[in-house]
Protein backbone atom coordinates (compact mmCIF):
# COMPACT_ATOMS: atom_id res chain seq x y z
CA UNK A 1 0.00 0.00 0.00
CA UNK A 2 1.23 3.39 -1.07
CA UNK A 3 0.59 6.71 0.89
CA UNK A 4 1.64 10.40 0.78
CA UNK A 5 1.71 12.32 3.78
CA UNK A 6 0.55 16.20 3.90
CA UNK A 7 2.86 17.50 7.39
CA UNK A 8 5.19 16.34 8.81
CA UNK A 9 4.42 18.02 12.69
CA UNK A 10 3.55 16.24 15.52
CA UNK A 11 0.82 13.57 14.66
CA UNK A 12 3.31 13.14 10.95
CA UNK A 13 6.16 12.29 13.06
CA UNK A 14 3.65 9.81 14.94
CA UNK A 15 2.38 8.46 12.30
CA UNK A 16 6.07 7.67 10.81
CA UNK A 17 7.22 6.26 13.84
CA UNK A 18 3.73 3.83 13.97
CA UNK A 19 4.48 2.42 10.30
CA UNK A 20 8.36 1.98 10.98
CA UNK A 21 7.74 0.45 14.27
CA UNK A 22 4.86 -2.12 12.25
CA UNK A 23 7.27 -2.72 9.04
CA UNK A 24 7.25 -6.30 9.85
CA UNK A 25 3.74 -6.62 9.82
CA UNK A 26 2.43 -4.46 7.28
CA UNK A 27 4.18 -3.29 4.47
CA UNK A 28 3.53 0.47 3.72
CA UNK A 29 5.27 2.73 1.79
CA UNK A 30 5.42 6.35 1.81
CA UNK A 31 6.18 7.81 -1.70
CA UNK A 32 5.71 11.74 0.08
CA UNK A 33 5.54 13.71 2.89
CA UNK A 34 4.97 17.49 1.92
CA UNK A 35 6.08 20.38 4.24
CA UNK A 36 6.22 23.91 4.39
CA UNK A 37 9.91 24.72 4.55
CA UNK A 38 11.85 21.30 3.57
CA UNK A 39 15.30 23.06 4.47
CA UNK A 40 14.16 22.01 8.53
CA UNK A 41 14.10 18.11 7.63
CA UNK A 42 17.84 18.60 5.74
CA UNK A 43 19.41 15.77 7.69
CA UNK A 44 16.01 13.43 8.57
CA UNK A 45 16.13 9.93 6.90
CA UNK A 46 13.24 11.11 4.62
CA UNK A 47 14.61 14.10 3.23
CA UNK A 48 14.55 12.24 -0.24
CA UNK A 49 10.92 12.12 -0.28
CA UNK A 50 10.32 15.26 1.42
CA UNK A 51 8.92 18.20 -0.85
CA UNK A 52 6.90 21.53 -0.73
CA UNK A 53 5.41 21.12 -3.88
CA UNK A 54 2.05 19.38 -3.63
CA UNK A 55 2.47 18.70 -7.36
CA UNK A 56 4.99 16.31 -6.29
CA UNK A 57 2.33 14.08 -3.81
CA UNK A 58 -0.44 14.02 -6.59
CA UNK A 59 2.15 12.57 -9.58
CA UNK A 60 2.81 9.18 -7.49
CA UNK A 61 0.48 6.66 -8.03
CA UNK A 62 -0.94 6.67 -4.00
CA UNK A 63 -3.72 4.68 -2.17
CA UNK A 64 -3.95 6.82 0.77
CA UNK A 65 -3.53 10.64 1.01
CA UNK A 66 -3.14 11.32 4.89
CA UNK A 67 -3.21 15.20 5.57
CA UNK A 68 -1.94 16.46 8.65
CA UNK A 69 -1.28 20.05 8.22
CA UNK A 70 -4.57 20.99 9.94
CA UNK A 71 -6.64 24.13 9.34
CA UNK A 72 -8.81 24.95 6.39
CA UNK A 73 -6.42 26.09 3.32
CA UNK A 74 -5.24 24.49 1.46
CA UNK A 75 -6.17 21.18 3.46
CA UNK A 76 -9.69 21.71 1.69
CA UNK A 77 -8.24 21.89 -1.82
CA UNK A 78 -5.43 18.96 -0.91
CA UNK A 79 -8.27 16.27 0.14
CA UNK A 80 -11.06 17.84 -2.23
CA UNK A 81 -8.67 16.80 -5.03
CA UNK A 82 -7.69 13.10 -3.82
CA UNK A 83 -11.13 12.18 -3.44
CA UNK A 84 -11.70 14.05 -6.84
CA UNK A 85 -9.13 11.13 -7.87
CA UNK A 86 -10.41 8.24 -6.20
CA UNK A 87 -7.36 8.39 -3.57
CA UNK A 88 -8.86 7.39 -0.13
CA UNK A 89 -8.47 9.87 2.36
CA UNK A 90 -7.21 10.23 6.07
CA UNK A 91 -7.13 13.00 8.22
CA UNK A 92 -6.90 14.22 11.87
CA UNK A 93 -8.47 17.80 10.95
CA UNK A 94 -11.52 18.82 13.19
CA UNK A 95 -11.84 21.99 11.83
CA UNK A 96 -11.99 20.51 8.42
CA UNK A 97 -14.69 17.97 9.45
CA UNK A 98 -16.42 20.39 11.45
CA UNK A 99 -16.56 23.15 8.67
CA UNK A 100 -16.63 20.66 5.81
CA UNK A 101 -17.34 17.54 6.49
CA UNK A 102 -20.80 17.43 4.24
CA UNK A 103 -18.94 18.26 1.58
CA UNK A 104 -15.89 15.65 1.50
CA UNK A 105 -18.10 12.85 3.20
CA UNK A 106 -20.42 13.35 -0.29
CA UNK A 107 -17.24 13.75 -2.06
CA UNK A 108 -15.57 10.08 -0.77
CA UNK A 109 -19.45 8.35 -1.68
CA UNK A 110 -19.60 9.71 -4.77
CA UNK A 111 -16.07 8.82 -6.06
CA UNK A 112 -16.79 5.51 -3.65
CA UNK A 113 -13.45 6.05 -1.66
CA UNK A 114 -12.76 6.34 2.32
CA UNK A 115 -12.61 9.52 4.26
CA UNK A 116 -11.77 8.64 7.87
CA UNK A 117 -10.96 11.09 10.66
CA UNK A 118 -10.65 8.66 13.82
CA UNK A 119 -7.89 10.88 15.28
CA UNK A 120 -9.93 14.04 14.75
CA UNK A 121 -12.06 13.41 18.18
CA UNK A 122 -10.34 12.37 21.40
CA UNK A 123 -6.76 12.47 20.06
CA UNK A 124 -5.68 8.40 20.53
CA UNK A 125 -9.13 7.25 22.02
CA UNK A 126 -10.42 4.78 19.34
CA UNK A 127 -14.19 6.33 19.79
CA UNK A 128 -15.94 7.46 16.60
CA UNK A 129 -15.19 3.54 15.08
CA UNK A 130 -17.19 2.52 18.26
CA UNK A 131 -19.99 5.16 18.22
CA UNK A 132 -20.51 4.73 14.43
CA UNK A 133 -19.91 0.86 14.06
CA UNK A 134 -20.34 -1.13 17.51
CA UNK A 135 -22.94 1.27 19.09
CA UNK A 136 -24.95 1.39 15.69
CA UNK A 137 -28.01 -0.12 17.34
CA UNK A 138 -28.59 2.65 19.94
CA UNK A 139 -30.03 5.43 20.37
CA UNK A 140 -27.84 7.90 21.71
CA UNK A 141 -29.81 11.00 23.26
CA UNK A 142 -26.96 12.38 24.96
CA UNK A 143 -22.91 12.84 26.36
CA UNK A 144 -20.40 14.90 27.78
CA UNK A 145 -16.99 15.13 27.51
CA UNK A 146 -13.62 16.57 28.25
CA UNK A 147 -12.34 16.62 24.45
CA UNK A 148 -9.01 19.06 24.57
CA UNK A 149 -6.17 18.09 25.87
CA UNK A 150 -4.56 21.28 26.35
CA UNK A 151 -6.97 23.23 28.29
CA UNK A 152 -7.38 19.86 30.41
CA UNK A 153 -3.70 19.61 30.60
CA UNK A 154 -3.76 23.54 32.03
CA UNK A 155 -6.22 23.29 34.61
CA UNK A 156 -4.58 20.24 35.96
CA UNK A 157 -1.16 21.91 36.65
CA UNK A 158 -3.04 24.64 37.93
CA UNK A 159 -4.98 22.61 40.05
CA UNK A 160 -2.04 20.29 41.37
CA UNK A 161 1.00 22.36 41.06
CA UNK A 162 -0.22 25.97 40.89
CA UNK A 163 1.38 26.74 38.16
CA UNK A 164 0.26 29.55 35.80
CA UNK A 165 -2.15 29.62 32.79
CA UNK A 166 0.67 31.11 30.69
CA UNK A 167 3.68 28.49 31.85
CA UNK A 168 1.57 25.66 31.33
CA UNK A 169 0.05 26.92 28.01
CA UNK A 170 3.79 27.11 26.59
CA UNK A 171 4.61 24.08 27.93
CA UNK A 172 1.43 22.26 26.28
CA UNK A 173 2.82 23.60 23.33
CA UNK A 174 6.30 22.10 23.52
CA UNK A 175 4.70 18.77 24.06
CA UNK A 176 2.66 19.30 20.62
CA UNK A 177 -0.59 19.10 22.21
CA UNK A 178 -1.78 22.91 21.19
CA UNK A 179 -3.23 23.39 18.08
CA UNK A 180 -0.83 25.92 15.50
CA UNK A 181 -3.01 28.89 16.78
CA UNK A 182 -3.74 27.76 20.70
CA UNK A 183 -6.82 30.26 20.59
CA UNK A 184 -8.67 27.50 19.26
CA UNK A 185 -7.93 25.47 22.56
CA UNK A 186 -8.63 28.30 24.96
CA UNK A 187 -11.49 29.78 23.52
CA UNK A 188 -13.10 26.30 23.37
CA UNK A 189 -13.24 25.86 19.90
CA UNK A 190 -11.40 22.89 19.11
CA UNK A 191 -13.74 20.88 22.15
CA UNK A 192 -16.82 22.66 20.63
CA UNK A 193 -15.78 21.15 16.65
CA UNK A 194 -15.32 18.17 18.17
CA UNK A 195 -18.44 17.91 20.32
CA UNK A 196 -19.82 18.69 16.87
CA UNK A 197 -18.22 16.03 15.00
CA UNK A 198 -19.46 13.73 17.69
CA UNK A 199 -23.10 14.77 17.85
CA UNK A 200 -23.83 14.85 14.42
CA UNK A 201 -22.77 11.15 14.42
CA UNK A 202 -24.68 10.39 17.38
CA UNK A 203 -27.65 12.43 16.58
CA UNK A 204 -28.03 11.63 12.83
CA UNK A 205 -28.28 14.94 11.64
CA UNK A 206 -25.40 18.08 10.83
CA UNK A 207 -25.11 19.81 14.12
CA UNK A 208 -22.32 22.78 14.31
CA UNK A 209 -19.56 23.91 17.05
CA UNK A 210 -20.84 27.34 16.54
CA UNK A 211 -24.52 26.69 17.75
CA UNK A 212 -23.70 25.35 20.99
CA UNK A 213 -22.99 27.52 23.96
CA UNK A 214 -18.79 28.18 23.82
CA UNK A 215 -16.93 29.62 26.33
CA UNK A 216 -12.89 29.04 26.72
CA UNK A 217 -10.61 28.92 29.72
CA UNK A 218 -8.75 32.10 29.31
CA UNK A 219 -10.28 34.02 31.99
CA UNK A 220 -9.90 31.14 34.43
CA UNK A 221 -7.73 31.96 37.28
CA UNK A 222 -6.05 31.35 40.60
CA UNK A 223 -8.78 32.41 42.65
CA UNK A 224 -11.34 30.17 40.59
CA UNK A 225 -8.89 27.18 41.38
CA UNK A 226 -9.04 27.92 44.60
CA UNK A 227 -12.13 28.26 45.18
CA UNK A 228 -12.91 25.29 43.46
CA UNK A 229 -10.22 23.78 46.21
CA UNK A 230 -12.33 24.97 48.96
CA UNK A 231 -15.66 23.87 47.83
CA UNK A 232 -13.99 20.31 46.71
CA UNK A 233 -14.05 20.80 43.13
CA UNK A 234 -11.68 20.60 40.37
CA UNK A 235 -12.63 22.78 37.20
CA UNK A 236 -12.75 20.98 33.78
CA UNK A 237 -13.70 22.27 30.18
CA UNK A 238 -16.73 20.14 29.55
CA UNK A 239 -18.36 19.69 26.22
CA UNK A 240 -21.99 18.23 26.57
CA UNK A 241 -25.03 17.82 24.25
CA UNK A 242 -28.45 16.14 24.67
CA UNK A 243 -31.09 15.39 22.38
CA UNK A 244 -34.99 15.49 23.22
CA UNK A 245 -38.01 16.01 20.85
CA UNK A 246 -35.45 16.22 17.62
CA UNK A 247 -34.21 19.16 19.02
CA UNK A 248 -30.30 19.32 20.28
CA UNK A 249 -28.94 21.52 23.38
CA UNK A 250 -25.39 21.83 24.45
CA UNK A 251 -22.54 24.07 25.26
CA UNK A 252 -18.22 23.85 25.81
CA UNK A 253 -17.97 25.50 28.73
CA UNK A 254 -15.44 25.61 32.08
CA UNK A 255 -17.51 24.25 35.07
CA UNK A 256 -16.49 23.37 38.75
CA UNK A 257 -16.93 19.09 38.88
CA UNK A 258 -16.82 17.20 42.01
CA UNK A 259 -13.69 15.24 43.24
CA UNK A 260 -15.97 12.36 43.43
CA UNK A 261 -17.59 12.92 39.88
CA UNK A 262 -15.99 10.28 37.25
CA UNK A 263 -14.59 13.58 35.01
CA UNK A 264 -12.59 14.90 37.73
CA UNK A 265 -10.35 12.11 37.79
CA UNK A 266 -9.24 12.63 34.04
CA UNK A 267 -6.40 15.11 34.27
CA UNK A 268 -2.87 16.21 32.14
CA UNK A 269 -3.93 15.74 27.86
CA UNK A 270 -6.05 12.84 28.70
CA UNK A 271 -9.88 13.11 26.91
CA UNK A 272 -12.66 11.39 28.10
CA UNK A 273 -15.82 10.69 26.36
CA UNK A 274 -18.90 9.52 27.58
CA UNK A 275 -22.46 8.47 25.84
CA UNK A 276 -25.74 7.24 26.79
CA UNK A 277 -27.34 4.66 24.60
CA UNK A 278 -30.80 3.56 24.70
CA UNK A 279 -29.40 -0.37 24.96
CA UNK A 280 -26.13 0.19 26.72
CA UNK A 281 -26.82 2.92 29.11
CA UNK A 282 -23.59 4.55 30.16
CA UNK A 283 -20.41 4.16 28.45
CA UNK A 284 -16.72 5.61 28.67
CA UNK A 285 -13.89 5.82 26.47
CA UNK A 286 -10.41 7.54 28.62
CA UNK A 287 -7.84 8.25 27.37
CA UNK A 288 -4.91 10.23 25.68
CA UNK A 289 -6.40 13.21 23.92
CA UNK A 290 -3.30 14.87 22.15
CA UNK A 291 0.17 13.94 21.85
CA UNK A 292 2.89 12.49 19.00
CA UNK A 293 2.33 8.78 20.04
CA UNK A 294 -1.64 8.63 20.71
CA UNK A 295 -2.53 10.96 17.80
CA UNK A 296 -0.21 9.16 15.47
CA UNK A 297 -1.87 5.43 16.52
CA UNK A 298 -5.40 6.43 15.77
CA UNK A 299 -4.48 7.76 12.25
CA UNK A 300 -2.66 4.43 11.74
CA UNK A 301 -5.77 2.75 12.52
CA UNK A 302 -7.64 4.40 10.04
CA UNK A 303 -4.81 3.87 7.47
CA UNK A 304 -5.21 0.01 8.45
CA UNK A 305 -8.80 0.22 8.00
CA UNK A 306 -8.59 1.06 4.44
CA UNK A 307 -5.84 -1.54 4.15
CA UNK A 308 -7.50 -4.03 5.38
CA UNK A 309 -10.88 -2.87 3.30
CA UNK A 310 -12.77 -2.03 6.24
CA UNK A 311 -15.42 0.60 5.18
CA UNK A 312 -17.71 2.47 7.58
CA UNK A 313 -21.20 4.05 6.67
CA UNK A 314 -20.60 8.00 7.86
CA UNK A 315 -23.42 10.00 5.82
CA UNK A 316 -24.69 11.55 8.96
CA UNK A 317 -22.56 14.67 7.89
CA UNK A 318 -25.06 15.25 4.67
CA UNK A 319 -28.18 15.02 6.77
CA UNK A 320 -30.38 17.85 7.69
CA UNK A 321 -29.08 20.90 10.19
CA UNK A 322 -30.44 20.31 13.19
CA UNK A 323 -31.21 23.34 15.80
CA UNK A 324 -29.51 24.18 18.93
CA UNK A 325 -30.39 25.50 22.60
CA UNK A 326 -27.61 26.90 24.47
CA UNK A 327 -28.64 27.45 27.87
CA UNK A 328 -29.64 25.25 30.51
CA UNK A 329 -33.05 25.02 31.89
CA UNK A 330 -33.35 22.80 34.44
CA UNK A 331 -32.04 23.43 38.69
CA UNK A 332 -28.45 24.37 38.61
CA UNK A 333 -25.96 25.70 41.01
CA UNK A 334 -23.29 28.65 39.78
CA UNK A 335 -20.52 30.27 41.48
CA UNK A 336 -20.89 33.83 40.74
CA UNK A 337 -17.74 36.61 41.45
CA UNK A 338 -18.53 40.11 41.71
CA UNK A 339 -15.34 42.89 41.38
CA UNK A 340 -15.14 45.94 43.29
CA UNK A 341 -19.08 44.59 44.77
CA UNK A 342 -21.56 46.68 46.37
CA UNK A 343 -21.87 44.13 48.77
CA UNK A 344 -24.74 44.51 50.89
CA UNK A 345 -27.00 45.39 47.99
CA UNK A 346 -25.95 42.47 46.28
CA UNK A 347 -26.30 40.04 48.88
CA UNK A 348 -29.81 41.50 49.59
CA UNK A 349 -30.58 41.24 45.49
CA UNK A 350 -30.05 37.47 45.35
CA UNK A 351 -31.36 37.22 48.51
CA UNK A 352 -34.79 38.41 47.21
CA UNK A 353 -34.46 36.39 43.97
CA UNK A 354 -33.07 32.32 45.45
CA UNK A 355 -33.98 30.44 48.08
CA UNK A 356 -30.36 29.25 48.84
CA UNK A 357 -26.80 30.57 48.00
CA UNK A 358 -23.90 30.73 50.17
CA UNK A 359 -21.11 33.55 50.56
CA UNK A 360 -17.54 31.88 49.53
CA UNK A 361 -16.02 35.34 50.08
CA UNK A 362 -16.30 38.38 50.90
CA UNK A 363 -12.72 39.65 51.49
CA UNK A 364 -11.61 42.01 48.33
CA UNK A 365 -14.42 40.58 46.04
CA UNK A 366 -17.51 38.73 46.33
CA UNK A 367 -18.19 35.24 45.97
CA UNK A 368 -21.64 33.22 46.23
CA UNK A 369 -22.50 29.69 45.59
CA UNK A 370 -26.46 30.04 44.65
CA UNK A 371 -28.95 27.35 43.67
CA UNK A 372 -31.39 28.02 40.82
CA UNK A 373 -34.24 26.67 39.19
CA UNK A 374 -32.17 27.25 35.88
CA UNK A 375 -29.81 29.41 34.12
CA UNK A 376 -32.13 31.81 33.04
CA UNK A 377 -32.86 32.88 36.58
CA UNK A 378 -29.13 33.66 37.38
CA UNK A 379 -28.21 35.23 34.02
CA UNK A 380 -31.21 37.09 35.34
CA UNK A 381 -29.95 38.26 38.95
CA UNK A 382 -26.97 39.25 36.97
CA UNK A 383 -28.56 41.39 34.33
CA UNK A 384 -29.76 43.55 36.99
CA UNK A 385 -26.80 43.56 39.17
CA UNK A 386 -25.38 45.19 36.25
CA UNK A 387 -27.88 47.34 35.62
CA UNK A 388 -27.71 48.47 39.12
CA UNK A 389 -24.30 49.42 38.98
CA UNK A 390 -23.72 47.23 41.86
CA UNK A 391 -20.13 46.03 40.52
CA UNK A 392 -17.42 46.77 38.26
CA UNK A 393 -17.27 42.94 36.57
CA UNK A 394 -19.27 39.76 37.50
CA UNK A 395 -18.28 35.95 36.78
CA UNK A 396 -20.35 32.52 36.52
CA UNK A 397 -19.21 29.02 36.35
CA UNK A 398 -21.69 26.35 36.79
CA UNK A 399 -21.32 23.67 38.60
CA UNK A 400 -21.96 20.08 37.41
CA UNK A 401 -22.83 17.32 39.54
N1 LIG B 1 -1.06 17.64 18.01
C1 LIG B 1 -2.03 16.84 18.46
O1 LIG B 1 -1.96 16.28 19.58
C2 LIG B 1 -3.22 16.56 17.61
C3 LIG B 1 -3.40 17.19 16.41
N2 LIG B 1 -4.50 16.90 15.65
C4 LIG B 1 -4.66 17.51 14.34
O2 LIG B 1 -3.65 16.99 13.47
C5 LIG B 1 -3.29 17.96 12.49
C6 LIG B 1 -1.78 18.20 12.54
O3 LIG B 1 -1.45 18.70 13.81
P1 LIG B 1 0.08 18.78 14.33
O4 LIG B 1 0.84 17.63 13.83
O5 LIG B 1 -0.02 19.03 15.78
O6 LIG B 1 0.56 20.11 13.61
P2 LIG B 1 2.05 20.68 13.48
O7 LIG B 1 1.93 22.14 13.48
O8 LIG B 1 2.93 20.03 14.48
O9 LIG B 1 2.52 20.19 12.02
C7 LIG B 1 1.96 20.68 10.85
C8 LIG B 1 2.76 20.18 9.67
O10 LIG B 1 2.12 20.62 8.48
C9 LIG B 1 3.02 21.34 7.67
N3 LIG B 1 2.31 22.44 7.01
C10 LIG B 1 1.64 23.44 7.61
N4 LIG B 1 1.09 24.25 6.68
C11 LIG B 1 1.43 23.73 5.49
C12 LIG B 1 1.17 24.10 4.14
N5 LIG B 1 0.43 25.17 3.83
N6 LIG B 1 1.67 23.33 3.15
C13 LIG B 1 2.42 22.24 3.44
N7 LIG B 1 2.69 21.83 4.68
C14 LIG B 1 2.20 22.56 5.69
C15 LIG B 1 4.12 21.84 8.59
O11 LIG B 1 5.30 22.03 7.83
P3 LIG B 1 6.69 22.50 8.49
O12 LIG B 1 7.17 21.28 9.25
O13 LIG B 1 7.54 22.85 7.34
O14 LIG B 1 6.35 23.63 9.40
C16 LIG B 1 4.18 20.69 9.60
O15 LIG B 1 5.04 19.67 9.10
C17 LIG B 1 -4.14 19.18 12.81
O16 LIG B 1 -5.31 19.14 12.06
C18 LIG B 1 -4.46 19.01 14.30
O17 LIG B 1 -5.62 19.68 14.68
C19 LIG B 1 -5.46 15.99 16.04
C20 LIG B 1 -5.33 15.35 17.22
C21 LIG B 1 -4.22 15.60 18.13
N1 LIG C 1 -5.00 20.70 20.45
C1 LIG C 1 -5.74 19.51 20.59
C2 LIG C 1 -5.01 18.38 19.96
C3 LIG C 1 -5.83 17.20 19.76
O1 LIG C 1 -6.91 17.23 19.17
C4 LIG C 1 -5.93 19.20 22.07
O2 LIG C 1 -5.24 19.82 22.88
O3 LIG C 1 -6.79 18.37 22.40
Amino acid sequence: MKIAILGYGTVGKGLVQMIEGNKNKRNIEITSILVRDKNKYKSSKYANIITENIEDVFKEDIDILVELIGGLHPSYEYIKRALESKINVVTANKDMLAEYGDKLVKLAKENNVSLKFEASVGGGIPVLKPLTESLEGNSIDSMYAILNGTTNFILSKMYNEGLSYDEVLKEAQELGFAEANPEADVEGYDAARKLSILSTLAYNGRVYWKDFYLEGISKIDMKDINYAKQMGCKIKLVGQSKKKNEKVSGYVRPVLVDNNNLLSQIDNEYNIVVFNGDSIGELSFVGKGAGKEPTGSAVYADVMDIFNNRIAKIDQFTKEKIEVEKTINNKCQALLRFKSPKKEEIISLINACIDEYDVIDDNDELAVMVYAGSEYEINNILCLIKDKGYCEESRKLLKIS
